[in-house]
C-alpha cells in the first residue's frame, strides 16, 4: 500500500513538531525517516498510524484519505519502541492476539502464529513469557505480532532501539530479509545513520519538524542537499572552508599544483584503518580516514609535510 502525506502541521502547545511535511511512500518500500532527536519522526510516524492526528494536512493510504481514521481502521501493523507486550500471557497468545479478537478459527490461528513464530526464529519459545525472552527475541515477538494480521502497511519506531550493537546488526539483516520475502510498505525511525544507510531503500531525513532530504542512501551520502544532511549521514572535516568527507581527501608526501600543504600533527590506528590529524599552511586542521597500509606507504609520521587535495564532492561551508 502506498502512503501519501501531505501539507503536516503539528504543534505541541507552542512547540512546532512538523512543519509543511509531504511524503509519498510507494507499495513496498522500505523506508527510514533519520534524524537526531526530537526532530519529529516519531510524530510523523504516529500520525501515519493514526495514534496522533495533524493540525493541518492530509495522510492517504492507498488513494483512501485516512487522516482521520482510528489505527485498527488504516491496515496499518506498529512496533513502538518501549513495547507492552501482554506480560501473562505466553509469546504464542502474545502473538495470537490480534487474531483471536478478530475472532479467526483456532486452527487458522495456530497455523499462522506457528509460521510467524517460525519467521522470527521463535518457535521453541511459544510457551514462553515475555519476561523469559532476551530484548532481541521480544523485539521480534513485538514484530510477529504486528505481522499476524498481515498489515500492509508496518510501522517501527525505533524498532532495535534498546539492543546491543550485536543483536541490532543481526535483527537489520533480518529485517532486510523479511521485508525481501514479504514486500509489507514499511516505514521505520532511526536515529542510526548506519542503521539508515545499511537497511533502507529509501531515507527521509527529519530535522526541526522538516524533511531535509529524501532519497536512495547513496544519494544521500554522495549528493547531500545541504550541511546538515552531509554531517548527518557520515563522518566530515573541514579544509579550507569547505566541508569533505575524511575519506575523500588524497593525501600525498610530493608537492602537486593545487594541493594544500600541511602538516600531520597526530595519527591513530583504529583497526585496519589510521586516522591523520594535520594543520594547514593555512591554519585549519582537518582529518583524514586511511587504510593502515596506505599509511605505512605514505610513511606518514607526526611532524611530517604533506599536501592535500579533496578527491570527492567538497561543499563550500556556510559559515553562520
Ligand atoms: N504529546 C506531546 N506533547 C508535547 N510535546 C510533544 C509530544 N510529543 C512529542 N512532543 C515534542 O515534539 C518534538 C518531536 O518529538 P518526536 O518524538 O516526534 O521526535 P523524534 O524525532 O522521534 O525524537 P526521538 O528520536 O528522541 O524519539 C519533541 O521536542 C517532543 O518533545
Amino acid at each position: 500500500m502506498s502512503i501519501s502525506v501531505s501539507g503536516i502541521n503539528k504543534r505541541f502547545g507552542d512547540f512546532v513538531a512538523l512543519s509543511n511535511v509531504d511524503l509519498e511512500v510507494p507499495t513496498g518500500r522500505l523506508t527510514a525517516l533519520l534524524g537526531p532527536s526530537g526532530g519529529g519522526k516519531s510524530t510523523l510516524l504516529r500520525i501515519i498510524a493514526g495514534l496522533e492526528f495533524p493540525d493541518t494536512g492530509t495522510v492517504e493510504i492507498e488513494g483512501v484519505q485516512a487522516t482521520w481514521l482510528p489505527p485498527q481502521k488504516r491496515s496499518v501493523g506498529f512496533v513502538f519502541q518501549h513495547y507492552a507486550a501482554f506480560k501473562h500471557l505466553s509469546v504464542y497468545r502474545n502473538v495470537a492476539f490480534g487474531l483471536e479478537i478478530r475472532k479467526r478459527p483456532k486452527t487458522e490461528i495456530r497455523k499462522r502464529v506457528m509460521e510467524l513464530l517460525e519467521l522470527v526464529h521463535l518457535e521453541q519459545f511459544a510457551d514462553r513469557l515475555p519476561s523469559q525472552l532476551s530484548g532481541g527475541q521480544r523485539q521480534r515477538m513485538a514484530l510477529a505480532r504486528a505481522l499476524a494480521v498481515q498489515p500492509e502497511v508496518l510501522l517501527l519506531d525505533e524498532p532495535f532501539g534498546a539492543l546491543d550493537a550485536q543483536v541490532r546488526k543481526e535483527l537489520r539483516d533480518w529485517l532486510r530479509n523479511l521485508h525481501d520475502e514479504m514486500h509489507v510498505t514499511t516505514i521505520f525511525v532511526t536515529h542510526d545513520q548506519e542503521e539508515a544507510l545499511e537497511v533502507s531503500d529509501e531515507i527521509v531525513v527529519i530535522n526541526g519538524g522538516r524533511i531535509e532530504q529524501v532519497g536512495a542512501p547513496a544519494e544521500l551520502y554522495d549528493k547531500p542537499a545541504n550541511d546538515f544532511v552531509m554531517k548527518f549521514l557520515g563522518p566530515v572535516t573541514t579544509l579550507d572552508g569547505q566541508l569533505v568527507r575524511p575519506h575523500d581527501i588524497e593525501l600525498r608526501t610530493a608537492e602537486t599544483g593545487d594541493a594544500v600543504r600541511a602538516t600531520v600533527t597526530k595519527l591513530t590506528r583504529v583497526g585496519f584503518e589510521v586516522r591523520a590529524e594535520l594543520k594547514t599552511a593555512q591554519g585549519s586542521e582537518p582529518w583524514v580516514q586511511l587504510t593502515r597500509s596506505q599509511s605505512e606507504d605514505l610513511a606518514l609520521e607526526p611532524g611530517r609535510e604533506v599536501w592535500l587535495r579533496t578527491s570527492g564532492a567538497p561543499r563550500t561551508l556556510v559559515v553562520p
